[in-house]
Order: structure tokens, then sequence, then C-alpha cells
């Protein structure tokens, strides 16, 4: 017998669970490495400063799909490829225009992404190319479901991508049906970088779990959405803007706001980190820029309670924040409606979930854990009369 098909453990034994899988390491991966300890980010290899300040959306995606920098040829090969797959298929259009306009927009995000699977190759091709294709296919498409339900709900005609320009451009010009500005492109795209990869999170754990039973990539991310939308990990950004806006409609005072929620035992959206035990860095690079844009925009009200909120979670329970804290008053300052922020976040991390979707695949083995079985043993069967 093969030694892999011998080994088990002996639950009987098992000496603890370790709940949430904290701390347990399940794969080896050339995507992400995170400092916790120091707040350090590397993409590939990537100080995420580094990307911050030099890279575009396109470039990352290309070092997660391959594990370097593209070259010029390259990087245009991909931008053409990214900007020629924009278009939906039309029954997912008229999905879009079928739906609910009370539907939440990543619950219609995760169904869209589903279908488009109806309308690829079946995963005959193993290569990496198919593979790296299939991930441009989807990649691109993400950002035109976004903004076709966003227009349609709000009973706008859909505006059809735009065969040029970048991820973030053409996202923001079929969003608001004009071409944005450099401030807005450039913002955009540094937040796409910003979100695209983050180690053994559980939207990519879901989805390389996926990926361990040999199902197709449209499944692994269709499950990956679903994981990410949850308050507790991509969601927190919506609840976060949701709750500056909770104090600005009571005139709450925010630090009294946020001493009530801690004295309620209630959890503060946009801070914590299973990883992080000091500021997430991609925190700090998006707390400049929300300050930034919440002076210019006229929104520096919002701005000023986030730090207040910030210094009364590091005094109250030493807890920083995460990704999902600034980044919510930075899209608000771009006019963007909250219940499409996590479905952003989507549109970025899906370069991070097909990166890690290849490298499972190219490197199988089926995710099955083990569950400590608490429950009652061979009980006798009572018919359902004597119950
Ligand atoms: C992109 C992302 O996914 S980033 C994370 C986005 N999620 C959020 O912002 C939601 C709020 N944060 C949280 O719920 C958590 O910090 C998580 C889910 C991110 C991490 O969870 P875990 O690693 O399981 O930490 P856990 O929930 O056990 O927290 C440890 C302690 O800190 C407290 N704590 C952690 N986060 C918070 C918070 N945001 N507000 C208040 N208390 C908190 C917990 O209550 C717990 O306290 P206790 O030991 O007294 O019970
Ligand atoms: O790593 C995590 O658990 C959550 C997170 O910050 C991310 O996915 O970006």
């Amino acid at each position: 017998m093969a030694e892999s098909l011998k080994e088990d453990i002996d639950l009987s034994k098992y000496p603890h669970i370790n709940k949430g899988l904290a701390g347990i390491v399940a794969f080896s991966s050339t995507k992400s490495f995170i400092d916790g300890q120091e707040g350090k980010l590397i993409y590939a290899g990537y100080n995420i400063d580094t990307l911050a300040e030099n890279a575009t959306f396109e470039e990352v995606c290309f070092l997660l799909w391959n594990d370097r920098l593209p070259n010029k040829a390259e990087l245009d090969e991909l931008n053409n490829k990214l900007q020629n797959n924009r278009d939906l298929p039309e029954a997912v259009l008229n999905y879009l225009k079928s739906t609910s306009s009370n539907a939440e927009p990543m619950s219609v995000l995760r169904t869209a992404v589903s279908m488009l699977s109806d309308f690829h190759e079946v995963e005959a091709d193993t290569s990496k190319e198919f593979r790296i294709n299939k991930a441009i296919s989807i990649t691109s498409k993400m950002p035109t479901i976004i903004a076709a339900y966003d227009r349609i709900r709000n009973g706008k005609e859909v505006v059809a991508p735009l065969s040029e320009k970048n991820t973030a451009f053409n996202f923001l010009y079929m969003l608001n049906g004009e071409e944005p500005g450099e401030q807005a492109e450039k913002t955009m795209d540094l937040c796409l970088i910003l979100h695209a990869e983050h180690g053994m999170n559980a939207s990519t754990f879901t989805n390389r779990t996926i990926c361990s039973t040999e199902s197709d990539m449209y499944s692994s991310i269709t499950g990956a959405i679903g994981a990410l939308k949850g308050p507790l990990h991509g969601g927190a950004n919506q609840a976060v803007m949701n709750m500056l806006l909770d104090i600005e409609e009571n005139d709450a005072d925010p630090v009294e706001y946020i001493k009530e929620r801690l004295d309620d035992k209630q959890k503060v959206m946009g801070f914590g980190h299973r990883v992080y035990k000091t500021m997430d860095p991609r925190a700090r690079i998006l707390r400049g820029m929300s300050d930034q844009l919440s002076r210019e925009t006229g929104h520096e009200k919002l701005y000023e309670w986030s730090e207040a909120i910030l210094e009364t979670m590091k005094s109250e329970k030493g807890i920083d924040p995460n990704v999902d804290f600034f980044s919510a008053t930075v899209y608000y300052s771009m006019g963007i409606s909250p219940d499409l922020y996590t479905c952003i976040f989507a549109m970025s991390r899906v370069s991070g979930w097909t990166g890690h979707y290849i490298e499972q695949a190219e490197n199988n083995r089926l995710v099955r854990p083990r569950a400590l079985y608490v429950g009652e043993k061979d009980l006798p069967w009572v018919p359902v009369e004597e119950r």
C-alpha cells in the first residue's frame, strides 16, 4: 500500500482541535508572504509598497499567474487579452436584467460568474496556458458584471466595455457612464493592487479546496466569492461604511458609539486580523488615500471619525485596522455605492484566487481534514411513533 494511503490519525488521542484552522499550514505557495508581527506583505517576491508605488493591476495579475513580472511585449499581450474578453454572454446580461433590484450585488456577482462556465470550454486542457486564459476571461468579465448590474438596478442603460484602457479606467467608465479622471483611475488601480492577494485567507482557502477536488475554475471562483461576501472577511468594507453612515445619521459621537459596541461585546468591523498583530500594511496605504480623498471631496468628517475610531480601538482593545477599514471611505469619496465595495474587492482578488487555483491544480492533493466527533454513538433505533 502506498505510504500516503496508510497515514491516518488516531482521533481518540487527538489532543485539541484548531478552531478556525488557526496556525495550520495546509499548502506551500509562491503567491504571497505575510509577516504578521512586522506588518509586511509580499506578492511573489515584491513588497506591497513597491507594487503600490510602481505597478499596475495588470502587472500584478501577470505576477500572480506567472510568479514573475512581465516584459513589455508580455504586458501588451496580457492587456490586449484582458481588453478583448470583457463582453458578457447575452444570457448573463439577461440574468442581470431579470434579477431583483433588491438583490445583494455580491450574490448577483456569484451567480453571474457561475453562469459564465456555461460559455467556456470544459476542463479537457490542463496546460498552464489554458488555465491562464481562463483566469484572464473571468478577471475581464467581473468588472462588466458589477457595473452592468449597478446600472440596471438604477434604471440606467448598460454601458458596453471598452476594448482599450486598463481595468480601473474601464470599470469606472462602465459604472458611471463617463470617462474617469486620472486621479480616480489611479486610485481604483491602486485599490485593485492592494486587494489582489493575501495568502490562505478564507476565500482563497475555499477556492483551493474546490480546486483540489479537480473541479473547474468557475466553481472555485464562485465558492470564493461566496466566502468573501461574509462580514468577517471581505464584507467588512461595506459594514464599515454602514457604521460610519449610522454614526452620521444618528448624530452620534464616534468614540462613544465604538465604546458602546465594545461594551455590548460586538465586533467593530474593519479591525482585527488572524495574521496581523500590528497595522495591516494595506491599511497604512489606504489611510493616506482616505485622508487625501476625503478632504478633496468634502468628506473630511468621515476620515476624522475613522481616526477617532482607530484611536479608540487601539486604546480600548489594542486592535489595529485591517484592509477593509480605510478602503470604505476611499470608495465612498469616489461616489461608489457601499454595497459594491466587496464586489470591487472580488474583482481584484480574482487574480490571486486564479493564481492559487493554477498552483493547486499543478501540485494537487484532495483537501480533506478531519473533525473530532463529539456526538453520541451506537444509539438504539426508536420508531417514529415512539419518539
Ligand atoms: C479582508 C479581510 O478579511 S480582513 C478581516 C475583515 N473582518 C473584519 O474586519 C471583521 C471584524 N474582525 C473580526 O471579526 C476578527 O478580528 C477576524 C474575524 C478578522 C479575525 O478573527 P480571529 O482571528 O478568529 O480573532 P478573534 O475573533 O478570536 O479575536 C480575538 C480577540 O479579539 C477580539 N476582536 C477581534 N476583532 C475584533 C473587532 N473587530 N472588534 C472587537 N473585538 C475584536 C475578539 O473579540 C477576541 O477577544 P476575546 O479574546 O476577548 O474573546
Ligand atoms: O488574510 C485574511 O485572512 C483576510 C485578508 O486580509 C485578506 O483576504 O485580504
